[in-house]
């Protein structure tokens, strides 16, 4: 690439260089990131995917602010990332709801703590409850929710607070099968409706091949990147098209031969897989 083409190249909206992550636990080290690089760019969806322990919840931490890095460097259009902030939401795999808010009130919580009119707060409310498809139970507390719902209004919460990331950290893990494709597809509408970038962390390669225009194959001992696959397959996808099955096993088995040395490998469907991920 020429300086010039250097030059025009936007910066991008996550940019991670060099980061490791030591935590020290009874007296002892453990090296959580080592030598991690990756570059997000404005409106992309990108999953990380790895065995159990691999650095996946750290490396989706740090970008958010939660976590400092042990050295390397972490920005946002280059500027350095260096705490929580409402341009990067989070959203976990058991929701963190206050449970004494109703839907609304939970997903009108951050534009009410920037003081905005109460015109203003109860039409971004609205707005963000109907994208999730709950105006009905606006008046809910999480407690009369479903999980599912709880997680609608998890992401609801985030993007009507002005959030430009999305960092989901297996977001639906706790899910039914049957919700989790819902969920899975309205998240797609939503990314596709509202441009939003989003960093999704996830054990399920089906998942990710189904939702995201990078894979990026974590290994652990210590965590790195060994792999970016780029997803070429035309959107929207089936998980029942032949092409989508192939694309699936080649990344079930190169994940396979990344961690063959460094995690217990399972057997499902006759394709070898790493303990702690399905295929
Ligand atoms: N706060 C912490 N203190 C000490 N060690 C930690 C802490 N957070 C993470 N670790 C360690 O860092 C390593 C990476 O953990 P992390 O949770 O990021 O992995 P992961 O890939 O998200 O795992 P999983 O898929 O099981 O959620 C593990 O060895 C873990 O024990």
């Amino acid at each position: 690439m020429s300086d010039s083409d250097l030059r025009r190249k936007p910066l991008p909206i996550l940019s991670i260089e060099g980061v490791s992550k030591r935590f020290s636990v009874g007296g002892k080290t453990v090296q959580a990131l080592a030598s991690v690089d990756l570059r997000i760019d404005k409106g992309e969806f990108v999953c990380l995917i790895g065995a159990s322990g691999c650095g996946k919840s750290t490396l989706l931490r740090i970008m958010a602010g939660f976590e400092t890095t042990s050295s390397g460097k972490v920005s946002m259009y280059g500027a350095p990332i260096t705490g929580p902030g409402p341009e990067r939401g989070m959203v976990f795999q058991d929701y963190g709801l206050f449970p004494w808010l109703t839907v609304k009130e939970n997903i009108g919580f951050g534009p009410k703590q920037r003081h905005l009119p109460k015109a203003k707060l109860d039409e971004i409310a609205a707005h963000y409850t109907d994208m999730v498809g709950l105006s009905a139970f606006a008046d809910y507390y999480p407690g009369q929710l479903s999980g599912g719902m709880k997680q609608r209004v998890a992401i609801a919460r985030v993007l009507a607070n002005d959030c430009e990331v999305l960092l989901m950290d297996e977001p639906f893990g706790a899910l039914d099968a049957l919700t989790r494709e819902k969920l899975q597809q309205d998240l797609l509408e939503i990314w596709a409706r509202t441009k939003v970038t989003v960093v999704f962390v996830t054990h399920a390669v089906e998942e990710a091949v189904l939702m995201s225009d990078r894979v990026v194959v974590m290994t652990a001992g210590p965590g790195r990147i060994e792999e970016d696959i780029p997803l070429l397959l035309p959107r929207p996808r089936e998980v029942s098209e032949p092409g989508f099955n192939d694309v699936r096993r080649s990344i079930t088995q190169r994940l396979s031969s990344h961690v063959a040395s460094k995690a217990p490998v399972v057997v499902q469907a006759g394709v070898a897989v790493p303990a702690g991920v399905t295929s």
